[in-house]
């Protein structure tokens, strides 16, 4: 799908994080565009989770600004942010599923706490709604009953998308997917993530230190290391800079595999 650019869902403006002594982040600059999935990539203490936790408004950067869809998550007002949560879903890295629910009971949070505000929404399309968004991730009746505690790594997965999908957000944010996954999985995963965007139509940010894995999923990778953006661009794109840390990303296990299939995109 292409990216619609100049319509920024995610605009990171000069943003410099401090951390006690150290400096995170200098001067970051980034735009997610409407329709684009853009995974940032970086290595362990590289300050993407960091970066995460600014986006969603729950860290504030020592400068700059970040807008989401607009609104400046730093200085807006507490409604203001609440109504541009309302257009996000969130599929944080361990899942975060509330351990004595159901995976139904799990994917309908979202819903009944909308019910709350919209009384158009009764109890039996709540269930309704949240066995399709199960089945959407092929979790059947047999699964919609479990607790998180009795199912796989790659079902936890699947029931934490279904929950961050329910409310059809704009922007999908996705904290190390396929991470605890074997490769197996994870390419089932991708393809998943790959078929419901068809379906949802949403903006992704994905943060990750796979970029092998998200090869087949991600539009534009931004690289983050040494407290800054190295390279933003398609893999293409990367595949051209010289910094070792963007080089690293393409070597070695993987990296034949990656140079046939750019080298097949080429032609
Ligand atoms: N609350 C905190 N107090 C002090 N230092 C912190 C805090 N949170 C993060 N840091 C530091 O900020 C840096 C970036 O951390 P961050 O968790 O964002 O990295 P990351 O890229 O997400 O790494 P990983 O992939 O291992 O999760 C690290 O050096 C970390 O120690």
């Amino acid at each position: 799908m292409a990216a619609e650019h100049g319509n920024a869902v995610i605009r990171i403006e000069h943003l410099s994080t401090r951390i006690g002594d150290s400096w995170i982040h200098h001067d970051l600059n980034l735009e997610v565009c409407r329709g684009e999935i853009l995974a940032i990539m970086g290595g362990s203490g590289g300050g993407k989770s960091v970066l995460l936790h600014q986006i969603m408004g729950l860290l504030r950067p020592t400068e700059g600004r970040i807008r989401v869809m607009d609104t400046d998550v730093h200085r807006a007002s507490p409604a203001e942010l609440r109504r541009v949560r309302r257009k996000w879903g969130i599929v944080f890295q361990t899942g975060a599923l509330f351990s004595t629910l159901s995976l139904l009971d799990n994917v309908a949070f979202p819903l009944r706490e909308m019910a709350r505000y919209r009384s158009s929404l009764d109890e039996g399309t709540i269930r309704d709604l949240a066995w399709l968004a199960l089945a959407n991730v092929s979790l059947g009746p047999q699964d919609g009953l479990k607790k998180p505690g009795a199912i796989s790594e790659g079902m936890v997965k699947r029931t934490a998308l279904a929950r961050a999908l329910i409310l059809e957000p704009e922007l999908l944010i996705l904290d190390e997917p396929i991470t605890g996954l074997d490769p197996v999985l994870s390419g089932e995963f991708i393809a998943l993530l790959n078929d419901l965007r068809e379906e949802y139509n949403f903006t992704g940010l994905v943060v990750s230190h796979n970029m092998n894995a998200l090869a087949n999923f991600a539009d534009r990778f931004a690289v983050l290391a040494d407290g800054g953006f190295k390279g933003i661009g398609t893999l293409e794109e990367l595949a051209a800079i010289e910094h070792p840390f963007i080089r690293g990303l393409f070597a070695p296990t993987s990296g034949q595999e990656r140079m046939f299939r750019l080298s097949h995109r080429a032609e």
